[in-house]
């Protein structure tokens, strides 16, 4: 088993095994990273994906003959529905995946609190009612099983690559076909930069989502993952395990489902990485400039919008 042992962490890394399954382009066909680019391949060579490391031409093209469907999970439960919810939709609508078929799966907890949304052509909305967890922390946590019930009893049978995302942003540029990839992680865009050695990880060593202080590669952020349906169904159950775990325990890791999701791609690495172009906080990191935000975090306002107990 590979759940926590500080000896089996050392140097032995399961790494990704090849999923027959899946119609993603062969990385040397479409990643020309340049070499005054920093951070764009991981010690175990799978790609960060910046704006201008991909030929998009190539891509298309590809897909055009090798059609595919792109999932995209997304929850919105309380006062999340009116405050995120139409926005994350409609800016999905104009960016996500623009040309190819998308199914957008909401899981709301409240059926007739869904807006009224006209989407594009290729684009499809499945709607599910869920049932409402008390906190919000187990609002968070929860979505891993929720993710992994509804991939097992339909969605793997509908896309070829699933996203799962916060509700709480905003699309603004174009989130294509780079994108796609058997695993897919975000890196967070405050730690991108970090030694792993200062990146928030669970450092409680009786959580399952524990990671040595030095160990671990990326911090990854929880608003953003994916991967083919059955890898994300493997992401989800391993997390949701651990939550689980750590509940028996009376345990609950430091940024909840995050930290087991950080947990899960140290042990399991992912087969591409997003730059954080692909999930950047104006709010916070306005110093820095990049032309190419793509997705970017909406406001928060906890005190207002989190379910409170
Ligand atoms: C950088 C950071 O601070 N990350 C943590 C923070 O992310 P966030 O502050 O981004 O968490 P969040 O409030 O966006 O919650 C995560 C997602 O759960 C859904 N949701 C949550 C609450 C609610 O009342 N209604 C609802 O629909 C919604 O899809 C939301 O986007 O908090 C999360 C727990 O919530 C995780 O611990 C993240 O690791
Ligand atoms: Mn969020």
């Amino acid at each position: 088993q590979h759940r926590f042992s500080t000896k089996k962490l050392q140097g032995t890394y399961r790494c990704w095994s090849v999923d027959t399954q899946s119609k993603e382009l062969k990385l040397s066909d479409w990643f020309f990273p340049s070499k005054s680019m920093n951070l764009t391949n991981t010690s175990w060579s799978a790609p960060i994906v910046w704006e201008g490391t991909f030929d998009e031409e190539v891509l298309e093209k590809y897909y055009a003959k090798h059609k595919i469907t792109v999932g995209l999970t997304v929850f919105a439960v309380g006062r999340y529905i009116d405050h995120y919810l139409k926005k994350f939709i409609s800016s999905a609508d104009m960016f996500f995946m623009a040309g190819h078929k998308v199914i957008i799966y909401v899981l709301i907890d409240d059926l007739s609190r869904m807006p009224w949304i006209q989407l594009s052509r290729l684009r499809t909305i499945k709607v599910f009612e869920i049932k409402r967890e008390k906190r919000w922390q187990d609002i968070s946590m929860m979505r891993m099983k929720t993710i992994s019930e509804h991939v097992v009893n339909h969605i793997q049978y509908e896309v070829d690559f699933l996203f799962c995302m916060d509700v709480d942003q905003i699309f603004i540029g174009k989130y294509g076909l780079e994108t796609l990839g058997e695993s897919v992680a975000q890196l967070h865009a405050y730690w991108y930069k970090e030694d792993p050695k200062e990146v928030p990880y669970e450092r409680n060593e009786s959580s399952e989502a524990y990671i040595p202080i030095g160990m671990g590669d990326f911090y990854y952020h929880a608003a953003v993952f994916g991967g083919t349906p059955i890898q994300v169904l493997d992401i989800a159950r391993e997390c949701l395990k651990g939550i689980m775990n750590d509940k028996k325990n009376s345990i609950e890791a430091v940024w909840h489902d995050e930290s087991h999701l950080n947990k899960y791609f140290f042990l399991h690495k992912p087969t591409k990485l997003l730059s954080p172009e692909y999930c950047w906080d104006y709010g916070r990191m306005n110093g820095l400039y990049y032309p190419n935000i793509k997705l970017y975090w909406a406001v928060k306002d906890y005190k207002n919008l989190r379910v409170i107990t």
